[in-house]
């Protein structure tokens, strides 16, 4: 067990901020589609998409680890440098990585490292919220296409993106077998999406309509009895936002830390007073232990290819509440500064107040580690 960043993490975390500051940062400010399009292609250009994809298909292959500290340092750069990062490489792109064929491979992993294209995730439904497997986007297969039916609700840069990976029902069973995935291009027949919703954090949340959608057979990615499969990459996704949180907090605390430092109050700096100081003292105690539980959850990848879903609960509910915490005490060390978007932190206290929501609920993930240390089925569904 060693608890030490190697230096070859240290010098790819190095070489990420340093891409970042000389490349990517004149260019964060255009949040238009065709400004983030470009961003996309530029940081492809500085190998930063699809750091944990499979080389033979234009990733990086770096282990999940290395994956999560790269995806750490873009989110406190930019948050929407984090985001690409981690859309690219343990987002929705893993499940067609691991269970595509080869020619899905080749026609989603190698451009999406190029730059060229995005995939969005779609599984909450308006009934189907932490019981995602209550979905009911229903899929049949006619002739040489597969046809959808159904909603999809909160799904993240579809205005970017030009295709959603889509979590459906494939049979009429109503359980989670029947569940599988299709990869739907949005310019398909009987797809639209709403004009979508800002969330606090200012991203867009949309809200995707499928009316007897048409998509050739040959982008069904899984035809059912999936679902397990399916979650278990998702566990990479859930830590890729674990990493981002990880950002946004130490960005928080490194800011809060150095105002601390200038800030004077009654004649002295304000990291002279114990109430400061000990709320600076919780904020690294709360940052390093979210960090080791994140790191361990995805050294866990290394022995299965897949972090174990244990770790990765752990991780969330500590990272989820860390996180929050730590950006509320970076905006308490500013005072009424903090309060304000004068300052970055009232924006970086939005980034991570989301995680305690999206990729599972504090709760469910409370739900599931109680399940696995108590020996019990995490199934919540009431018994008839
Ligand atoms: C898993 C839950 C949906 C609970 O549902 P059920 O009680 O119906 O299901 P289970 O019987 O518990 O599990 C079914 C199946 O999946 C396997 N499973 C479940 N969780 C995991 C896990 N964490 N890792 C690995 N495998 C898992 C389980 O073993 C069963 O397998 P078998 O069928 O036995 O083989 C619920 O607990 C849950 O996770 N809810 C949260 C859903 C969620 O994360 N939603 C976020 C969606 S994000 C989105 O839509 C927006 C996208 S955005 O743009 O970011």
């Amino acid at each position: 067990m060693d608890f030490q960043l190697t230096d070859r993490q240290k010098e790819l975390m190095d070489a990420a901020k340093g891409a970042y500051e000389r490349k990517l940062a004149p260019l964060v400010a255009d949040t238009s589609v065709e400004g983030v399009r470009r961003l996309r292609r530029a940081m492809a250009e500085q190998g930063l998409l699809g750091l944990n994809l499979p080389p033979e298909h234009g990733g990086l292959g770096l282990p999940l680890l290395d994956t999560l500290l790269v995806i750490q340092t873009l989110q406190a750069c930019a948050p929407i440098v984090g985001g690409l990062c981690h859309r690219t490489s343990t987002g929705a792109i893993g499940a067609v990585a691991e269970y595509g064929t080869p020619d899905q491979r080749a026609r989603f992993v190698e451009p999406l490292c190029r730059g060229e294209i995005g995939i969005s995730i779609g599984i909450t439904e308006p009934e189907a919220g932490s019981a995602a497997t209550a979905l009911k986007t229903r899929a049949r297969i006619e002739g040489d296409h597969v046809v959808l039916n159904g909603s999809k609700q909160f799904v993240s840069f579809v205005n970017i993106n030009e295709f959603t990976l889509v979590y459906c029902r494939f049979g009429t069973s109503g359980k989670a077998s029947d569940i599988g995935a299709v990869i739907v291009p949005h310019d398909a027949p009987g797809f639209r999406h709403s004009s979508g919703t800002l969330n606090m954090a200012d991203e867009l949340l949309f809200e995707l309509y499928f009316d007897d959608c048409r998509v050739p057979k040959e982008n069904v990615l899984l035809d059912g009895g999936a679902f397990g499969k399916l979650i278990s990459v998702y566990n990479a996704e859930r830590l890729g936002s674990m990493a981002r949180m990880l950002g946004s907090a130490r960005a928080s605390y490194e800011y809060a830390l150095a105002y601390s430092k200038e800030r004077r109050q009654f004649g002295r700096e304000i990291c002279d007073f114990q109430g400061i100081q000990w709320m600076l003292a919780d904020m690294r105690v709360k940052l390093d232990a979210a960090h080791l539980l994140v790191m361990r959850a995805a050294s866990t990848a290394q022995v299965t290819g897949l972090p174990a879903p244990l770790e990765t609960s752990i991780a969330k509910v500590f990272t989820a509440k860390a996180a929050k915490e730590i950006c509320d005490d970076a905006i308490q060390v500013l005072g009424a500064n903090g309060y304000t978007k004068e300052y970055p932190l009232a924006h970086r206290y939005a980034e991570v107040r989301g995680g305690s929501i999206y990729g599972g609920t504090m709760q469910i993930h409370k739900n599931m580690i109680a399940a696995a240390i108590l020996e019990r089925e995490n199934s919540q569904w009431k018994k008839a």
